[in-house]
């Protein structure tokens, strides 16, 4: 069985071979294009919540981030900052226990659902440095409870509480995206179907003592509709590519970074960007997040809504149905889910 991440970082002046990046990875760790660089926070689009209702000009804002970025920081967005306090500390507290403790939760080698590091598909995989506890949150009926922890004892409660907070605000999202376009405010929510989906994903990333080696994440695109990002309090890491550069993700108190996702891309017939981001790790501090991934039920066929397609604007994907399987093997891979999409 493989050792967790986790456990190699406790006593390591180097990371194993598997994790770090060779210098003709594309997008690895020594490939940090122009330059690496942490733009201010003003770069990324601070949208206040509680103006998308009121203020035409906060759609504006909106709309520009969604369709530029495919990134934007949610402030007054209706959940609790004390709350959001308890959703670190489950995380923290469930990451902090001893190995024995955590493995009661520990994935299947080839499943993605439960503790642990990444699925290795092939021998010359790069790793990602991090560990994770995924889990499906919604609908109720397709969670795995064998992998839910018991410890912490709230676990459980946080996490229930949280998963229907975040289905609630997607619902916010999907809304406004769509009046943001000037569309019938329910179109991207009608391809949901009754309930989101939703899967956790709780990332730890210990520190390393060769940061520029690895990375916490390889470049990817989400393949949600949307993703909820609750970030570390203080230590940054995510990166997105914005005109062939990567940019650094700030944290800003109390936000949400929000992302769109590959689905949100789809459906938008590609007016919404679904933005290649990695993590970057650092030697002196651990980095805690943890991933809300939203989008419509699995079985579910996806594709352009009618509105956005015209004659001077075709349609650019294919109707399909975008399983988390379809997905992780294309990451796996190097490759982009969505590029398999395209007409
Ligand atoms: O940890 C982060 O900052 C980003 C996590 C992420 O991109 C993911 O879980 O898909
Ligand atoms: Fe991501």
């Amino acid at each position: 069985m493989m050792k967790q991440t986790q456990d190699i970082a406790e006593n390591c002046d180097q990371p194993p071979e598997r994790y770090i990046h060779k210098q003709d990875e594309e997008y690895g760790a020594n490939n940090v294009g122009n330059a690496a660089h942490v733009i201010t926070a003003a770069a990324i689009p601070v949208i206040d919540f509680s103006l998308l209702n009121s203020s035409p000009s906060e759609l504006v804002k909106l709309k520009s981030a969604a369709t530029t970025l495919g990134c934007f920081q949610a402030i007054n967005h209706g959940i609790e900052s004390s709350f959001l306090e308890e959703v670190r500390e489950i995380s923290k507290l469930f990451f902090k226990l001893p190995a024995d403790e955590k493995k009661k939760c520990l994935k299947e080698e080839n499943d993605v659902q439960g503790y642990g590091n990444e699925t290795v598909f092939s021998d010359n995989q790069t790793l990602d440095w991090t560990d994770r506890l995924y889990l499906t949150v919604l609908p109720q009926h397709q969670r795995r409870l064998q992998f839910w922890p018991q410890n912490p004892t709230h676990f459980r409660k946080v996490l229930n509480e949280y998963s229907f907070k975040i289905e609630s605000l997607n619902v916010v999202v999907l809304k406004a995206l769509a009046r943001s376009l000037n569309l019938e405010e329910d179109c991207f929510m009608n391809q949901y179907g009754k309930t989101s989906k939703i899967n956790a994903r709780f990332n730890y990333y210990p520190p390393c003592p060769l940061p520029e080696k690895v990375l916490g994440l390889k470049p990817h695109g989400d393949g949600s509709a949307i993703t909820f990002l609750l970030q570390d309090k203080e230590v940054e890491g995510l990166q997105l590519l914005k005109d062939d550069e990567w940019v650094g993700v700030p944290v800003v108190s109390n936000a949400l970074t929000i992302n769109i996702g590959d689905q949100m891309e789809i459906m938008s017939n590609g007016i919404f960007k679904s933005p290649l981001h990695r993590v970057f790790v650092n030697s002196k501090n651990e980095r805690m997040t943890l991933a809300m991934f939203c989008m419509p039920q699995t079985e579910k066929n996806i594709g352009p809504v009618d509105g956005l397609i015209t004659d001077e604007t075709p349609r650019l994907y294919k109707d399909i149905t975008f399983t988390l399987d379809f997905m992780h093997k294309n990451y796996q891979q190097g490759r982009r889910a969505i590029n398999a999409c395209k007409i």
